[in-house]
């Protein structure tokens, strides 16, 4: 690396659509999720509103966070509708959309990939024990399940996001388990641009009665996880996790380099409101570090993207340089 680019830390800019918070699974650190029929699901018309606002703003990623229908529900194709049409739109209205909307079927992940220029899963944690206790009613969130996932975005060649949910009563040995694992599968398809380390933080609406991760651990499990993972896979946490100031530039000395999906409303943690891009600049600077904003693709993935998706990764990236580097 060169002298220039070591000291830079980097965000994107985002909104975060949500079609819908109902979801079969009850993850019980969740502070998202609604019974499945209890919420209405985000139109297309509203979306579109919302969207136009956006244009104004310097944001370009269309961040799609989802709640789950169930497979063999018969709702599942609208719900999968919704998720593409909105992924559609947002690309036709000079977006880059990026869709986390939990396990999808091999074909489901075939048709998103040719209108999302990346997408994400987090692996959770890979220890079948978390069935018996937070992921008890989440079958979502089978361990094979979700490494067929990433395994599944590999054989597509989609840029991926995935990561490590850090204080759900696993142990220290599952961590580097789980981040051998993103490993290995990176090592056979070079698909994981970054790993997200996100610190459980209980919110108002969980059931799972647990502190939140001790953020002084945090540097320490980034440093590892540098040894452990690729080179070319970015650590990623999220700024509004890490509440003190000296513990977020902890993280960036212990490997972190990038902090994530920066929306106005961070839809899985509401009680955590993100600072100001500003604030976060103070922050940085005095430590030496410069934040610069990114697109939701790294930029060695640019081959992979096909047809539309080429063209309008090129848009954003003529109208503002900055995005550049
Ligand atoms: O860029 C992404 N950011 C993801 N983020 C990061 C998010 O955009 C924010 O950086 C954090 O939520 C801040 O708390 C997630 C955060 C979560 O709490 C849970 C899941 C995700 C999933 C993704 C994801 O797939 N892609
Ligand atoms: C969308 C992602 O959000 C994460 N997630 C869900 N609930 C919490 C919480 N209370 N604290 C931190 N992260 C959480 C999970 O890792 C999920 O995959
Ligand atoms: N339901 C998906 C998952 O848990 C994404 C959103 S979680 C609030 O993987
Ligand atoms: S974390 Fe995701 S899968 Fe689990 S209950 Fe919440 S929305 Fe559903």
């Amino acid at each position: 690396m060169s002298p220039s680019t070591q000291n830079i830390v980097t965000y994107s800019p985002a909104y975060t659509l949500v079609p819908t918070y109902e979801c079969f699974n009850r993850c019980t650190y969740c502070n998202f999720r609604t019974d499945p029929g209890k919420s209405p699901w985000l139109t297309i018309a509203d979306s579109k509103s919302i969207l136009q606002q956006l244009q104004s703003q310097n944001i370009c990623e269309i961040l799609i966070l989802s709640g789950e229908v169930h497979p063999l529900s018969s709702r599942r194709e609208d719900w999968f509708k919704l998720i593409y049409d909105l992924c559609a739109l947002a690309l036709s209205m000079g977006f880059l959309p990026h869709t986390n909307a939990g396990p999808l079927s091999f074909t489901e992940m075939q048709k998103l990939k040719n209108v999302n220029v990346s997408m994400g899963l987090m692996l959770e944690q890979l220890t079948p024990k978390l069935l018996n206790t937070v992921h008890r009613h989440a079958p979502s969130k089978l361990p094979q399940l979700r490494l067929q996932q990433l395994q599944w975005a590999g054989e597509l060649q989609i840029p991926f996001t995935t990561g490590l949910l850090l204080g759900i009563g696993e142990t220290e040995e599952d961590w580097w388990e789980g981040l051998a694992a993103i490993s290995d599968l990176h090592h056979r398809y070079q698909h994981i641009q970054e790993v997200i380390l996100q610190p459980h933080s209980p919110g108002s609406q969980q059931t799972f009665d647990a502190e939140a991760f001790n953020p002084l651990q945090l540097p320490e499990v980034i440093a590892k996880a540098r040894e452990i993972l690729p080179a070319d896979i970015t650590i990623q946490i999220p700024p509004n996790l890490v509440k003190d100031e000296g513990w977020l530039l902890a993280c960036l000395d212990a490997g972190a380099r990038d902090l994530g999906a920066i929306s106005p409303k961070d839809e899985v943690n509401p009680d955590y409101p993100h600072l100001q891009e500003q604030r976060l600049r103070e922050i940085l600077q005095p430590a030496g570090w410069e934040l610069i904003p990114r697109l939701p693709v790294y930029n060695q993935f640019n081959g992979w993207l096909v047809g539309e998706l080429a063209a309008a990764l090129r848009t954003p990236l003529e109208d503002a340089n900055f995005y550049r580097k």
